[in-house]
């Protein structure tokens, strides 16, 4: 393999194991496709943003060991994570004559990833698929672990399907072209790993902060392979959410619950997961679960990522009703029960429930219009 890959980290899950391969200008690497198996033609996934930039790059490589390469461009936002554009995937798939030895290619971010995903778990009930990451996001967690599927207008990937990748490969060099305000959603993410599983990965991004927002690759490189490997040490015990996967879902009860509640897009899903692990601390601390040391840190890490700390008003007459009434169809919810995923400060995350009238409190204390 040549010299330019960093790191690849394994994620094991049985005949379903694959490897994530992290580094430099591997868009342009055929060997990052050895291994992989014949396949008819090939459909590169990608939006109307990313394939511009990257997809003639990647159809060429591909192009050396695949006959046949097709991209589909699709339109580009979160607003358009849903069966409409899922569809463009089918109808690509089928007026093109492909088959169940196709090979989809998710190229972009985590909502190119998540549909390419549920398209590939579903087209003739399931074709091969890679996942391509091009946010710092998507290499750091969503495409990794087979979550894959699309929004329903009143709750987040409400519909879907675990199907995981053959292999992850991210480039970090695609990085450098990600907007600021991407950099900082896909630091939320980064951020979670932390307090639910190394409280050191914690004070490593404490010191290492500036050099991630000024996209030093060495940092970028050490933060999306450590991310890269807690995810798989999760997901490698629990593939479908059984019990321990659900600590992945830190600061997401809350931050599903604003990006539904402020309509899809409007805030980015790492805004409002940043803006909910804060408010997630918050309701730990008030259950006497994690001191007010480790929530102030975590709320200073999040604002140093250039996240929002304070949440948005989702309702003028009753804001906490409505936060609870978009939680309550959390997928994480047990009977009407919502579960959020608190803290305790010393690398552990618990899966619980709370009063109404807590939640309550902490969503009047951290929301502002
Ligand atoms: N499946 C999972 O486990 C999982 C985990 C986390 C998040 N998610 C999902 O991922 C989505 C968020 O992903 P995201 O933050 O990557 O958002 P995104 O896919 O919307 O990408 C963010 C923006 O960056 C652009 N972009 C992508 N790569 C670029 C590049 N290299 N240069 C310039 N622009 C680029 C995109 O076109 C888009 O406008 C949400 O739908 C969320 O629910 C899924
Ligand atoms: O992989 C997981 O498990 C996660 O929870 C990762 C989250 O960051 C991601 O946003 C995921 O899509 C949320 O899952 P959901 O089941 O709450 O929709
Ligand atoms: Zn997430």
């Amino acid at each position: 393999m040549s010299k330019s890959l960093f790191q690849t980290v394994s994620i094991d899950l049985a005949e379903r194991s694959y490897d994530i391969h992290i580094g430099s200008g591997l868009l342009n690497l055929e060997a990052m496709l050895d291994g992989l198996p014949r396949a008819t033609s090939v459909l590169i996934v990608s939006n109307e943003t990313v394939a511009p930039l990257y997809a003639a790059r990647l159809a060429e490589s591909l192009g050396k060991k695949y006959a046949h390469v097709l991209t589909l461009a699709l339109p580009d936002g979160e607003v358009h994570k849903n069966w409409q554009t899922l569809n463009l995937i089918f109808d690509t798939l089928l007026q093109n004559g492909c088959d169940r030895k196709t090979l989809l290619v998710a190229l972009g971010g985590g909502v190119v990833g998540d549909m390419t995903g549920y398209a590939a778990a579903s087209f003739m009930r399931g074709v091969p698929f890679l996942q391509i990451p091009t946010t710092l996001l998507s290499q750091v967690d969503s495409s990794v672990g087979g979550k894959t599927g699309i929004n329903h207008p009143l709750g987040k990937n409400m519909i879907g399907a675990f199907y995981q990748p053959l292999r992850v490969i991210c480039d970090l060099d695609t990085l450098q072209t990600l907007p600021d305000r991407e950099l900082s959603a896909g630091l939320a993410e980064v951020i979670k790993y932390g307090p639910i599983a190394d409280l050191s990965f914690m004070d490593w991004l404490e010191h290492n902060m500036d050099a991630l927002r000024a996209r030093d690759v060495t940092a970028m490189a050490h933060a999306v392979q450590r991310s890269c490997e807690i995810k798989a040490w999760v997901v490698a015990q629990d593939e479908r959410e059984g019990g321990l996967r659900a600590i992945l879902n830190f600061g997401h009860t809350f931050g599903h619950a604003i990006e539904a509640g402020m309509g899809y897009g409007a805030w980015l899903h790492g805004e409002a997961v940043g803006c909910g692990m804060v408010m997630a601390a918050q309701l730990s601390l008030r259950l006497g679960l994690v001191d007010a040391g480790l929530v102030a840190r975590l709320h200073a890490l999040t604002l140093r990522a250039g996240l929002p700390v304070v949440g948005p008003v989702l309702d003028a007459t009753d804001n906490a009703g409505r936060y609870l009434q978009l939680m309550r169809l959390d997928k994480k919810a047990d009977a009407g029960q919502i579960k959020f995923v608190l803290i305790d400060g010393a690398s552990k995350a618990t899966v619980q429930g709370a009063p109404d009238a807590l939640v309550r409190e902490v969503i009047d204390a951290c929301c502002k219009a």
